[in-house]
């Protein structure tokens, strides 16, 4: 760059649910200096809107035709990441079990996910030292271009403990079986599924630490930005 700031780096993190992405993108952005996107946010968001506005969230249509009308603001700063629709928080109501059961319906319809990628694309092309962007579709279809890709794995049995440790000790198996069954879903939909892309770094977090995948990573982009 002209002024000598370094270039800003895009860092986009997919992966199956509960495989660790948003601990490790927030930790990593952080240490980095960098700004945060939970885009797993933005698709709970317009879902919690789709079901307080009382559009059936199991008609693609009307959700196709509702998806532009919800405003969208996700904040980047990775110690405080908030989210609001038309104006409200709602960081606590996009957690619950009803938002969890909805979410891959809504955001498999194609408006839904045309409108979430254009803000996504925004947001990333505005952020000054650059992002770490965690999803499922980061590094195929929003920021196909990013600096460093990683894809994050680790068995069911080990997301499902750590999602139960988080539910308050929530039962394991029903845990497991409903991680299995949104990933699917995510994995099966004809637009921009949940995939890790051909140029991904693969990190198998079953047997680390979060702490581990952090250093991982951090490790990996200080490569790329030193030309590695
Ligand atoms: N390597 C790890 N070892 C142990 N626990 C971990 C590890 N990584 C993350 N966790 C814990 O697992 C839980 C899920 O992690 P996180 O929310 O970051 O996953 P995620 O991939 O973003 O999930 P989702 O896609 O469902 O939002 C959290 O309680 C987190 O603290
Ligand atoms: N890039 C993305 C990110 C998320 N989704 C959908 O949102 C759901 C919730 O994601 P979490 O990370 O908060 O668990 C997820 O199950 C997907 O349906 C997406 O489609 N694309």
């Amino acid at each position: 760059m002209e002024n000598g700031a370094a270039k800003p780096v895009i860092v986009a993190i997919d992966g199956p649910s509960g495989t660790g992405k948003s601990s490790t993108s927030k930790a990593v952005a952080a240490q980095l200096g960098l700004s945060y996107l939970d885009t797993g946010a933005q698709y709970r968001a317009i879902t919690w809107w789709m079901v307080n506005n009382g559009i059936d969230t199991a008609d693609p249509s009307a959700i196709a035709a509702a998806a532009a009308k919800p405003e969208i603001l996700s904040g980047t700063d990775p110690t405080e990441p908030t989210i609001t629709v038309d104006g409200v928080d709602v960081s606590g109501p996009i957690r619950e079990q009803d938002v969890t059961s909805k979410v891959s319906a809504v955001s498999a319809v194609p408006e839904v996910r045309a409108r979430i990628t254009e803000l996504q694309r925004a947001i990333a092309a505005s952020a000054v030292t650059g992002i770490v962007v965690e999803g499922r579709d980061i590094g195929t279809t929003v920021l196909p271009d990013a600096d460093l890709k990683i894809f994050l794995t680790a068995s069911p049995e080990a997301r499902a403990a750590r999602r139960s440790g988080e539910l308050k000790g929530a039962d394991l198996h029903t845990t497991r079986e409903a991680l299995i069954k949104r990933d699917a879903a995510d994995s099966s939909r004809k637009t921009s599924p949940l995939a890790k892309a051909d140029d991904a770094v693969e990190v198998d977090t079953t047997d680390l630490t979060l702490q581990q995948v952090v250093e991982c990573v951090v490790t990996l982009v200080e490569e790329k930005r030193a030309g590695k």
